[in-house]
């Protein structure tokens, strides 16, 4: 039987913006999720601090940087912000009336440092506590205050102030919300003074005089900025040549291995644009997790005296204590998946569950996207109260699909209040998407800080919410690294026999085969990804992979088939290739997955038939988006995808090429729309 929890537990919300300090319900409007368990639920109370105890520490963990001392008081309103005589009446009035009327600790402690201190900042603070804003408001008023004379000439007028630079282009999009959200109240020659312009394939199509004269805060990705830089240079650099603030979103992420060369050809690029009678470029770089590789580059990058503001106690934890974090011990890889879908289909039935799947390859996504999608029709859940009354749907965001399909998504889901995004990393870090219930995940994160970012996709702006982890039992030293490093605590942990099992799901939702053959192969390659970064044992992951394809295949002794490439890439004993695989060349193939036609004939029945009439049940949530983005990505890139993608990451990077893009790099490359 399947107890659903009703907690009483009362959780003080954090003074945040408009949201009055008060207690209330945890979940007062939403049942609690569904899963069976042994006890009652209680945040602990450590996990009850209020924003303002959260102070700047003394001790500072990345090395010795100078720690800014800030004001910190409770309430800290637009009144304590025109106080300190660094922001216009006008954009005070915009603030208010886009409803910022409170601000957090970050952004009561960063705002004015950000005008004042010459040499730059790093900031941490917790995920969701509103680090944009603390950012683009000082970003704003320097803006305004860059107003142009009648001697200026084109370029002066038009000069860019603040450059963001962040690790995905959905994030440099929300930014660009944000930001309108305040410049839409400003006076209108201080709104055309302050223009955000996110640079993106669409952009270079607008580009011109007119255009770029008019933008005052550019937001970009390394690897747009650069291809930029390259193609039209003189464009933007011309009116860079004044920048004052340069700032590093989820800085930490930036600082990958994939993105520090473009970094660094980003800053030689700014220091030519530069001119003798510029004012100096101030640098500020903004995580909720900081480690000592940000200190390194900050010394390089921003300045050797820069300053670090720390809005996380020195014995808290990066991840937010609004996240009531669950783990749930599953004996296998299977055993994970079946837990986690079986815990999805059971609390569809909450209302207000809006929940983001973590999934750790595009291929798998695809996959488990399809399972959700054919769930309709199988009796699974309640169809008619989720999809009629609530109004639910399922989506799907990878690197993978087109931007135009990823912004879709993004402002399709965030307009829900009840539905499930299957995403990979691309959504781990920055996306802000509200009320999210539940953040679920089924693997070890590839990189550590990740699980922190992941989970903070809830309890986002003061509000309360729940993660839950399904990691299999081999994978503990996972666990055992989330708590050593990063000192995660656990607010629940259970075993997956305390969740009920849907009976025969992965059999009544099954997919096309050669969607699910892409998943299990992507596990394999994710698995010894994460196997090499905590030396997990190499052949249980195989075995469980394995294990669950002949699951989800039907037959206890099927095959998996893989590339030839993956025999080299795996490098297995042989009796494990004798056994559990089928092996094929995938060279001299035409079909659109890079294997040969014969073998599965698919080219006359297999996917293309699917796409004419197959799927045709499913297309109106599902099986457009994979149409339109996902898998003409697939199509065209098809041989690509998989020997210059998954081959290519692993011949070039190896494990670490894996490693830096999550494995959203798994089938696209290291960068797979992450930070292009
Ligand atoms: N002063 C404020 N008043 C009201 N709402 C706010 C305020 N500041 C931020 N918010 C809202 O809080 C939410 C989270 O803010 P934001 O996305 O900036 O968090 P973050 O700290 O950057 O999170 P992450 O680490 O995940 O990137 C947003 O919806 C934002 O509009």
């Amino acid at each position: 039987m399947l107890l659903t929890l009703r907690s009483s537990a009362l959780i003080p919300l954090r003074t945040f913006g408009r949201v009055p300090r008060l207690n209330v319900r945890l979940f007062s409007n939403t049942p609690m999720p569904s899963v069976k368990m042994h006890k009652h639920w209680m945040l602990s109370e450590e996990n009850n601090k209020p924003a303002s105890e959260v102070s700047i520490t003394e001790e500072v963990r990345i090395e010795d940087p100078e720690v800014v001392e800030t004001p910190d008081v409770e309430k800290y309103g637009i009144d304590e912000l025109r106080k300190t005589g660094y922001f216009s009446e006008t954009l005070l009035q915009a603030l208010y009336k886009a409803q910022f009327r409170q601000f957090t600790p970050v952004q009561q402690k960063a705002m004015v440092p950000m005008l004042q201190e010459p040499n730059g900042l790093v900031v941490r603070a917790k995920t969701g506590t509103g680090k944009t804003l603390a950012f683009t408001i000082p970003a704003l008023q320097e803006a305004i205050n860059a107003k142009p004379t009648p001697t200026d000439d084109f370029v002066h007028k038009g000069k860019i102030t603040t450059l963001v630079i962040v690790p995905t282009r959905d994030l440099a999009f929300q930014i660009e919300i944000e930001i309108n959200k305040i410049t839409k109240h400003l006076p209108v020659d201080e709104q055309h003074r302050t223009r955000v312009q996110v640079i993106s394939p669409g952009a270079e199509m607008l580009m011109g005089n007119r255009f770029y004269s008019q933008k005052s805060i550019v937001v970009a990705t390394p690897g747009k900025l650069i291809e930029f830089f390259r193609k039209n240079g003189s464009y933007l650099l011309d009116r860079m040549y004044d920048l004052r603030y340069r700032i590093y979103d989820e800085g930490d992420r930036l600082l990958d291995v994939s993105f520090k060369d473009q970094l660094d050809e980003i800053d030689v690029y700014l220091r030519e644009a530069r001119r003798d009678d510029s004012v100096p470029l101030k640098s500020v770089l903004f995580s909720a997790t900081i480690d000592r590789t940000v200190d390194e580059f900050a010394k390089r990058q921003i300045s050797p005296d820069y300053k670090f503001i720390d809005c996380v106690d020195k014995d808290d934890v990066d991840s937010h204590e609004n996240i009531h974090q669950i783990l749930v011990n599953c004996n296998d890889t299977r055993d994970g998946y079946h837990s986690a879908f079986s815990y999805i289909l059971e609390n569809l039935k909450r209302p207000g569950f809006k929940a983001i799947l973590f999934l750790p390859t595009i291929a798998a996504c695809d996959w488990f996207h399809e399972m959700l999608l054919n769930a309709r029709g199988q009796r699974l859940y309640d169809e008619a109260l989720v999809h009629g009354k609530y109004r639910s749907d399922f989506l799907i965001l990878h690197g993978k699909k087109t931007q135009p399909y990823r912004t879709r998504v993004v402002k399709k889901f965030r307009k829900l209040s009840h539905g499930v995004l299957v995403c990979t990393d691309v959504a781990a870090r920055g996306l802000d998407f509200n009320d999210v219930s539940d953040v679920i995940q089924t693997a070890a994160s590839s990189e550590i800080n990740n699980y922190v970012h992941k989970i903070g996709r809830t309890a986002r702006a003061g509000k309360t919410g729940v993660a839950v982890a399904f990691i299999p039992r081999s994978q503990s030293k996972f666990i055992d690294a989330l708590k050593h490093e990063k000192n995660i605590k656990f607010a629940e942990i259970i075993d997956s026999s305390d969740i009920e099992k849907v009976p025969n799901v992965f059999e009544k939702t099954r997919t096309d085969k050669m969607i699910e053959d892409k998943a299990f192969a992507s596990f394999l390659a994710y698995g010894s990804q994460v196997g090499g970064v905590y030396r997990l044992n190499k052949n249980n992951i195989v075995t469980e992979v394995v294990d669950f394809y002949r699951l989800v295949a039907g037959s206890e002794t099927a095959k998996m088939p893989l590339g030839n490439y993956m025999r080299k890439f795996m490098n297995l004993p042989r009796h494990l290739n004798d056994a559990y695989f089928d092996y094929y060349s995938s060279s001299g193939s035409n079909s659109d997955y890079g294997h040969s036609n014969s073998r599965y004939g698919h080219k006359e029945g297999g996917y293309r038939g699917n796409k004419e009439g197959g799927y045709g049940g499913n297309r109106e949530g599902g099986y457009r988006g994979n149409r339109e983005g996902g898998y003409r990505g697939n199509r065209e890139g098809g041989n690509r995808g998989n020997s210059e993608g998954r081959y290519r990451v692993n011949r070039e990077g190896g494990y670490k090429g894996n490693r830096e893009g999550g494995y959203e790099g798994g089938y696209k490359g290291k960068d797979s729309g992450d930070g292009n």
